[in-house]
Formats: C-alpha cells, structure tokens, sequence
C-alpha cells in the first residue's frame, strides 16, 4: 500500500481519486457507478481517444513523426495499426507516448480544473495505465485499484470485444501485474463475481467514505 498523502488544510481541496484496473477489470463500471453518486468522472482512456481523433491535438505531430502511415481515412489515428506497432516496436511505442501522453495530461488537468471550478465533491480519473506510469502520483489522493482474475478478465474482453484469446493474453502481459498494481492500491475492490449489484454496493462503500 501506498503512503496516504494527507493535503495540509492551507492547501485542502476536492479529493482526486484514481481508479485503475487491468483490461476488463471493471474499472469504468465502478467509476460510472461513482459518477452516479455525484462525483465528477474523468476517462483518461477517451481523452486519448479524442486527442488522436482526426483535427486531435496529437495528430500533427504523429503525422510528422510516423508519416501517413498511422492516419486513417477520417484523419484519425489509425487504431489496428498503432496496436501493431506499440506491440512490435517498443520504440516506436514509446515515441508515440511521448506524443500522445503529455497531451492527455494537459487535457486532463484542464477538465480537473473545470471540476473544482464547478464545484464537484469528488473527481474521479480512471486512468487505465495509473500503475504502468508515474505521471499521476502526485496529482493524486487516493488510487482504489480494480482487481480481477486473468481468467474474468479474459471472459469479459472476449465477450465485449470479441478479440481472441491469444490478443487479449499479450495485453494482460503488456500491463502492469496484479500485485503491482495491488501495492499502488490505497482501496480495493475485488470484482470477480458476476454480478453488478455487488459491484454497486462496493462502489457505494467507496463513495460514502468520501461524503456521498
Ligand atoms: N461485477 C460485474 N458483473 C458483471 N459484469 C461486469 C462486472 N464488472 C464488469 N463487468 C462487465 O465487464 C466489462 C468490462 O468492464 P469495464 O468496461 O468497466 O472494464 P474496464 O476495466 O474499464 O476495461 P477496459 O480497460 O477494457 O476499458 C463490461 O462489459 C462490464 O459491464
């Protein structure tokens, strides 16, 4: 477990919470759940997404460090193409994080500011890659980990993205492991049970130790 970061109360503000989890561990789903309790949700994983959408705030650059190459016909990030290469050229992998990354952090302070400036009791970022990166330590006061079994996950990948098995295997293996992820944690949810409901009363667990 992480040391907890309490903020001196000169500097108090709304609490940010990080939610992780592997692929298909039910991180959004506890999010979403925690948004329906009041608290402002950040998807990190759809601010990528919109950056590297066609008119993205990525796309000029990617478009000059890899060419036409990883443009689709939109003008967007060409999605099955980046996969194959961040899987079958780390550098390549890691020159287009380098693009993609500190925009999504910019972006992603802007709509925290947005937030406290509404006046939210909570922001909640999901932030697939929490673990995996260490730009989101210190912007954090909680990290509640979503935690599952490879074998969940890959039955909940199969079913919602219908990738085979050995695709969804080199993801799990390209992501932060379960006990790394763990040792992030400041909370855990284990979600391994079918069932939403368990989820919703976990999650309301969560929330009402923040005040909703
Ligand atoms: N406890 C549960 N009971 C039933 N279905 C669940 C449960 N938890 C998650 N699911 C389902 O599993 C799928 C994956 O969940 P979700 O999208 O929240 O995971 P994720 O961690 O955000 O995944 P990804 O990283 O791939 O975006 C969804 O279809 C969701 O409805």
């Amino acid at each position: 477990m992480s040391t907890l970061q309490t903020p001196s109360p000169s500097h108090w503000r709304i609490p940010r919470l990080g939610v992780t989890g592997g692929i298909g561990s039910g991180k959004s789903t506890v999010a979403a759940m925690l948004a329906a309790h009041g608290a402002t949700h950040i998807d990190a994983d759809q601010i990528a997404r919109s950056v590297t959408a066609a008119g993205g705030t990525a796309m000029a650059q990617i478009a000059q460090v890899f060419g036409s190459e990883l443009i689709d016909d939109s003008g967007g990030l060409h999605r099955e193409r980046m996969r194959a290469l961040a899987f079958g050229d780390a550098l390549a992998r890691q020159r287009l994080e380098a693009i993609v990354h500190p925009l999504v952090g910019q972006a992603t302070a802007q709509r925290v500011l947005q937030a406290e400036q509404a006046g939210a009791p909570l922001i909640v970022l999901d932030i697939p890659l929490l673990v995996e990166s260490n730009r989101w330590n210190r912007q954090l006061d909680r990290v509640l980990v979503v935690d599952c079994s490879e074998a969940t996950q890959l039955a909940r990948v199969t079913l919602r993205n219908k990738l085979p098995p050995d695709a969804i295997a080199r993801i799990i293996a390209a992501q932060a492991s379960r006990s790394a992820r763990r040792a992030a944690a400041d909370m855990i949810i284990y979600n391994d049970a079918q069932d939403l409901g368990l989820l919703r009363a976990q999650a309301a667990q969560i929330a009402a130790l923040f005040g909703l």
